[in-house]
């Protein structure tokens, strides 16, 4: 196909506005790409390569205004191409206004020229080229290439390869727009396509593995040693939640660090970002752990955690610091060292293990590495909320940010933000309570208090939201019997009423209405935080704030 029918084509796609009509022409464009295909389904995205590739043309505005400025003659310089570029806002615009097709000095540089157009193919080859030119010099040869490739374009496809070139392509068409055209031009399942392009990244190879070998082809493409996968996310999430979705909840320590994903092909390890960015050269350490304790390929999700000289750890910028030191890794990794924890383990040795449940893909990756290895982030089953709010206060007390959960039966799916892992942090909002009531404890412990009445501020007295027993220490008990004692007003049985004087913090996962308490509403999961001591009664928090938090004030 020539470059020229690729612009007019997506200068079409340009002017429409329908999500539907938009699908259809790229669709279209793709059924009769022939051997463009890779190449078409990558440049509607204003791609050159895959999306998993590293490789990037390096191409600044300033060169590409320079290569323009040359195609349009001698009177016009890169400063009158950013002029131009102020005014009328998008570069693509000012490419096609200049005259370039057919300039002198197309010979010297060997491209053709005349009637000699430039197809799909020639331009993804030369901008290949492009982007392998390296070394003193390389930016010299890089405007002398792009000036021959616009001196060969007439205005429409001017202005398009401009866009290309700066990644700058926005003709309205996103992932879904070519993931749909994809299983509509060579009738395939969209979900198989989507599916391919996860595992992959490269909507090139998927598009022509569809047409070539339709449903069966997509099935065919699976996890490649090398080649990131998009990471699965989560949904933000409640202790409760999941124990009415699922039998168990998966509970492991949300580490506050940065996404990174490690392909091992038996000798050498390579890191990805969680947006596929390399990240190999910055995290020496983390490569050094990998090859010197696996011996056999592996694809490892996990966070990278900065830690301090006694292995606590720091805020997670300073990870992203170290994913952005190119130079001086060494001086780098002297003041801030990184330490891997994998949670999950996508393929060892020769399996794909996407569609295995968690808890396998969890008990292969802990084969994987010794039983004292302090890489594989510990993952505890556990449907008691009590058991479940101790392995948040310790992730917390670690300094880690909270708990994952995720549901122990599920496959791993690249790229969704599903319901199989949702992520816990602490409660943004706290309550402070006023104390109006105790439980005594059972056998061993019948001479402490246990359980603690909560309960918030009216106009003429308190009333209930709720009670807490989670999140204090039997240490902590034993001081807050003490303090509780000389309280008390009354007691029946194990019960006791306490006079109001108290104030504790607690946390909890939401406020319901509830007719369990005299407020009317009741707090979920609720979690001893602290004695407020510096808080009064009075200071103590109001039913109306209450009926705030529950969104009914
Ligand atoms: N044990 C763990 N399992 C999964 N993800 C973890 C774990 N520990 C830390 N994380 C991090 O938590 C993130 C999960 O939240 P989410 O998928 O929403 O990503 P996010 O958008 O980067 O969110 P956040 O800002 O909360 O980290 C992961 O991307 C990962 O970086």
């Amino acid at each position: 196909m020539e470059f020229a029918a690729f612009a007019d084509r997506a200068e079409e796609i340009e002017a429409e506005s329908a999500d539907t009509a938009i699908t259809e022409a790229v669709t279209d464009l793709f059924a009769a790409a022939g051997p463009d295909l890779q190449t078409l389904a990558r440049f509607v995205q204003g791609r050159v390569f895959p999306a998993y590739e590293s490789r990037t043309l390096d191409i600044g505005p300033r060169l590409c205004y320079e290569a323009i400025a040359r195609a349009a003659g001698q009177n016009v310089s890169a400063d009158d191409v950013e002029g131009r570029l102020a005014d009328m806002g998008e570069i693509g615009t000012v490419a096609a206004s200049y005259d370039l097709g057919g300039q002198q000095g197309l010979a010297a540089f060997g491209v053709g020229g005349g009637s000699d157009a430039l197809t799909v193919a020639e331009l993804d080859e030369t901008l290949r080229d492009l982007a392998a030119v390296e070394g003193s010099g390389s930016q010299g040869t890089k405007v002398d290439i792009l000036f021959g490739l616009f001196s060969r374009c007439a205005s429409t496809e001017a202005g398009y390869l401009a866009r290309l070139v700066l990644s700058e392509m926005r003709i309205g068409v996103g992932e879904g727009t070519v993931r749909d055209a994809i299983a509509a031009a060579f009738d395939v399942p969209v979900e198989g396509v989507e599916r391919a392009i996860q595992v992959s990244n490269d909507y090139g190879m998927v598009a022509e593995a569809a047409r070539d070998e339709g449903e069966a082809g997509l099935n065919t493409i699976t996890l490649e040693i090398g080649r990131p996968v998009q990471a699965m996310l989560a949904q933000a999430g409640t202790v409760a939640g999941v124990l009415e979705d699922w039998d168990r909840a998966a509970v492991e320590w949300k580490y506050d660090g940065a996404r990174v994903q490690v392909h091992f092909d038996g000798e050498d390890a390579r890191l990805f970002s969680r947006n596929m960015e390399e990240v190999t050269d910055p995290l020496p350490e983390v490569v050094d752990t990998v090859e010197s304790t696996l011996d056999a390929p592996v694809i490892l999700d996990g966070e990278v955690v900065a830690v301090d000289a006694d292995g606590d750890p720091l805020p997670f910028q300073e990870v992203l610091r170290r994913f952005r030191r190119k130079h001086d890794v060494a001086a780098a990794r002297e003041d801030v060292a990184v330490r891997l924890h994998a949670f999950d383990c996508l393929h060892a040795d020769g399996d794909d293990l996407l569609d295995a449940p968690l808890e396998t893909r969890h008990d292969r990756l802990e084969s994987l590495f010794p039983a004292d290895s302090d890489v594989v982030s510990r993952m505890w089953l556990s449907a008691n909320p009590d058991e479940i709010a101790d392995l948040e206060g310790d992730a917390l007390a670690a300094g880690q940010e909270g708990i994952m959960l995720k549901d122990p039966t599920a496959a791993y799916s690249p790229g969704k933000r599903g319901k199989h892992w949702r992520k816990r942090k602490p409660d943004v909002e706290t309550l402070d309570c006023v104390v109006t009531g105790a439980e005594w404890g059972e056998g061993r412990r019948a001479n402490v208090l246990g359980s603690f009445e909560l309960s918030v501020r009216t106009a003429d007295g308190y009333v209930t939201v709720g009670n807490v027993a989670t999140g204090i220490t039997d240490a902590e008990l034993d001081d807050l019997t003490e303090r509780f004692e000389p309280h008390i007003r009354r007691e029946d049985g194990r019960d006791v009423v306490l006079d109001p004087a108290v104030v504790f913090e607690v946390g909890y996962e939401e406020i319901q209405a509830s007719q369990s308490y005299d407020s009317g509403y009741a707090l979920r999961f609720p979690r001893f935080l602290s004695v407020r001591e510096d808080k009064t009664l009075d200071d103590a928090d109001s039913l109306e704030r209450v009926e705030r938090l529950a969104g009914d004030g």
